[in-house]
């Protein structure tokens, strides 16, 4: 039997309806909820995201900043934009465009970032909340696609989780959040050997590798949710993830399509961080998460 298909867009648009009314209530407060989006040069890849963000923005009532510096902007210029947004206090999410040209050093710009404003969930500080099993805001793509496997309806703990990348802003925060949600979890990467042998294994695969074709049927156990992060545009102009989804499909019980699956959530999920931003800006929720605890500013050498 094919598997069910998890529909990213269709829970997308949910949650939005569920985003809109909490922007009224914060509107009715005084508060409209901002976020900034700083994109530095012209890919196109990064100009559709970025669109898709801005789109979101509008869609649910969450104003939006849309600064786009030269390919050639120094670090500095990209440093200064990024503490004019942090003393704004109309500004609740501040979202930094990756990746960067090479002479700007991500990891400088990401830690410039206000951690009460890190809606990407990049900053070291909100890295660390999420390795000790609290986090603040938990980054996008892995946030997106937790949900994605609640309305599966099955319970994580105990299962199978193989990922497949170990990037920063996917694979490896999305170990440690279906890990503190006691998972038993493999993360693994272009160096593994034998990929087969561990994800068959699987209950439940997530990919993230950047790969067309990478995940055949042979490497599915059968019964498997499998959930596709991969964007590829192929020479054709289609776009695929990394999993050969209509052999998999016949496989797996549950599967993400793509498009339609977890790129929709990405966007979602930042426009539900700006919303906890701006909301605890007001502390219309509980602001004890960040225990009135000062994060340090790291200096890089
Ligand atoms: N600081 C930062 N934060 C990010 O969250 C971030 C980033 N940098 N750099 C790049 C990745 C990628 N990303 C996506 C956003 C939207 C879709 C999306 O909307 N996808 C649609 C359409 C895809 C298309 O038309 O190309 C879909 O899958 O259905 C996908 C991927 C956010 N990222």
């Amino acid at each position: 039997m094919a598997a069910r298909i998890i529909d990213g867009k269709a829970l997308s648009k949910q949650l939005r309806v569920g985003f809109r009314e909490r922007v009224a209530r914060l509107v009715e407060q005084g508060v409209q909820p901002g976020l900034a989006v700083i994109l530095v040069g012209d890919s196109a890849a990064s100009k559709v995201y970025v669109g898709n963000k801005i789109k979101a923005c509008e869609e649910c009532g969450v104003r939006s900043l849309h600064i786009a510096l030269p390919a050639d902007a120094s670090e500095a210029e990209v440093l200064a934009t990024i503490e004019r947004l942090n003393a704004d206090a109309t500004i609740h999410g501040i979202l930094v465009q990756l990746p960067l040209p090479a002479h700007i050093q991500v990891a400088r710009v990401l830690e410039a970032i206000s951690v009460h404003k890190d809606v990407d969930g990049f900053h070291l500080y909100n890295v660390g909340a999420l390795v000790t099993g609290n986090s603040i805001f938990p980054p996008c793509t892995p946030y997106g696609v937790q949900l994605l496997l609640d309305t599966t309806g099955i319970d994580v703990a105990g299962q199978n989780v193989v990922v497949v990348g170990a990037s920063n802003i996917v694979g490896k925060p999305m170990g440690l959040m279906l890990l503190q949600r006691e998972a038993t979890v493999t993360i693994c990467h272009a160096r593994t050997r034998d990929l087969g042998q561990h994800t068959i294994l699987a209950d439940i695969l997530i990919v993230a590798a950047g790969k067309p074709g990478l995940i055949v049927p042979e490497m599915v156990k059968r019964g498997a949710i499998v959930i596709d992060v991969g964007i590829n545009r192929l020479d054709d102009g289609r776009i695929v993830g990394d999993v050969c989804f209509d052999a998999v499909k016949e496989k797996a019980s549950w599967i993400t399509p793509v498009p339609g699956g977890v790129g929709p959530m990405t966007v979602t999920m930042l426009i539900e961080n700006t919303l906890r931003s701006a909301e605890r800006a007001f502390k219309a929720v509980d602001s004890d998460e960040f225990q009135d605890w000062e994060a340090p500013t790291v200096r890089s050498p």
